[in-house]
Parts: structure tokens; sequence; C-alpha cells
């Protein structure tokens, strides 16, 4: 199959547990739950994404052929003098609409732990390491299990209750970034202060101004 990668870089994980950890995150182009265009945002089922995933002009974006093509990119941004914790975050748009058993088995084949980021309506195929799930109201979660469950807030009628009782190990809130983010900083923390099940998940990128 083809893959359609926007970038590819080298960064440290500025999110949820793994926050600080140095990772190459290859963003895949498209999303089942917005097209990536402003003008649909309006209408679509996620409507506060934060990121550009349209088109396939990033920094090392393109369409590769080949997993072991793909693999051998992700491969090349890791420091060569250090071959060891080697790690990728597949990320998107929503990685689960392309990310394959071949592509996996490429990524272990070089070495790599393998994180997700999903949104959690398309299953998780065998053999991914690390899966993050941040669910979407009005979208069916189906992933109901994994290693961290990374919920932005705050979405309307948002069952957060209900998603505490689900199979994870981490369960995190973030602050919707966007022209409320002052205040939803503070719900996120107080949401946490009265429910200490559930932990903070700053966007420490973002802080940091790196990518
Ligand atoms: C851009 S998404 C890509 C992966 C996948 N489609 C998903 O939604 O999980 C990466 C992460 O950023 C979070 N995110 C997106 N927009 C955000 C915003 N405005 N504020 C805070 N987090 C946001 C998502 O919930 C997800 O955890
Ligand atoms: N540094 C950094 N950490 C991240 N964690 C999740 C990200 C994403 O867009 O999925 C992201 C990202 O874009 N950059
Ligand atoms: S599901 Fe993820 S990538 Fe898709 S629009 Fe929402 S936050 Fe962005
Ligand atoms: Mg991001």
């Amino acid at each position: 199959m083809t893959y359609s990668v926007k970038e590819i870089f080298y960064t440290l994980q500025g999110e949820g547990n793994h926050a600080g950890r140095p990772a190459v995150f290859c963003r895949f182009a498209g999303c089942n739950l917005w097209s990536g265009r402003e003008a649909d945002r309006a209408t679509a089922v996620c409507q506060f994404c934060d990121t550009d995933f349209v088109g396939t002009d990033g920094e090392l974006g393109g369409k590769f052929k080949q997993a072991h093509e793909l693999a051998a990119t992700i491969n090349g941004l890791w420091p060569s003098s250090y071959l060891d914790s080697k790690y990728v975050v597949f990320t998107g748009g929503e990685p689960l609409m392309q990310l394959d058993a071949a592509l996996i088995d490429a990524m272990h084949a070089v070495g790599f732990e393998i994180a997700i980021e999903t949104n959690g309506t398309i299953a998780v195929p065998e053999g991914v390491d690390w899966v993050c799930v941040s669910p979407k109201m009005g979208a069916e979660l189906v992933v109901l299990q994994g290693d961290e469950l990374k919920v932005v807030i705050p979405q309307l009628g948002q069952p957060l209750d209900q998603y505490a009782e689900l199979d994870f190990t981490h369960f995190f809130v973030q602050a919707m970034d966007g022209p409320l983010q002052a205040e939803n900083i503070r719900k996120a923390i107080a949401y946490c202060k009265n429910n200490p099940r559930w932990k903070l998940s700053i966007q420490t990128h973002k802080l940091l101004q790196i990518p």
C-alpha cells in the first residue's frame, strides 16, 4: 500500500506519559473526523484540531510506496551514535487509516518501539507498543483499552466518569488549545484535583516552541 505522509521530524514527545522522551514523529495525511479544510471545520465531527495534516508537503513528507522505504526514512532521523531506545510516534491526522502490519513489522525490524496517537474510532492492529487514545465527542469510541487515555477537555457532554472505567493504565486530561485555553487549563487542573485518578497532560512542545 502507498502511505501518504504529511511530515516526519525528530523531537521530544510533548504530551502524556512519555512527555520529554525523544521520538521520531510520523504524521500521516488525512483524518476520518475532519477534512482538514478550514471551510469544513464548523461542520466536522472533530472541530478543535490544532494540526495541519493535509497533503504531503511538510518536512520529509511524501508518498511512500513501500513500508521499508518509510521505515528507512524514519530510522534515518535517529542519531546514528545512539541506537538504543528507538521510538516512533505515528500520528496525523488519523494514523490508523494507514498504519498496517507491513509498516509495524518494518519499524520493528529496524529496532523501533512503536507508539500511536489515535482518536479511538478504528481498531488497533497487533504489534503497536504504546497506544494513546483521545476520544472525540460525536464519534464512536471502539478502542476501549490501551496504555493512555488522553481526553481533551472540555467537550460538551463527555462521559469522563465512564472513560475512567476503561482498560487503560494512565488517564490524562489535556486542556483544549484555542481561544479559551487559559480557562480550559484551569478546568483541567480542577478536574484532576477533584478526580485524582486523572493526571494533567501539558502540551510541553508548545511551551518549548519545538515541533
Ligand atoms: C492532532 S491529534 C492526531 C491523532 C489523532 N487523530 C487523535 O485525535 O488522537 C494528536 C493529539 O492532539 C490532540 N489535540 C488536537 N487538537 C487539540 C487542541 N486544540 N488542544 C489540545 N489537544 C489537541 C488530540 O486530541 C490528540 O491527542
Ligand atoms: N512534540 C510533539 N509532541 C506531540 N505529541 C502528540 C503530537 C501530535 O500532534 O500528535 C505531538 C506533536 O505534534 N509534537
Ligand atoms: S481526530 Fe485528531 S487529527 Fe482528526 S481532526 Fe480531530 S484532533 Fe485532528
Ligand atoms: Mg500536535
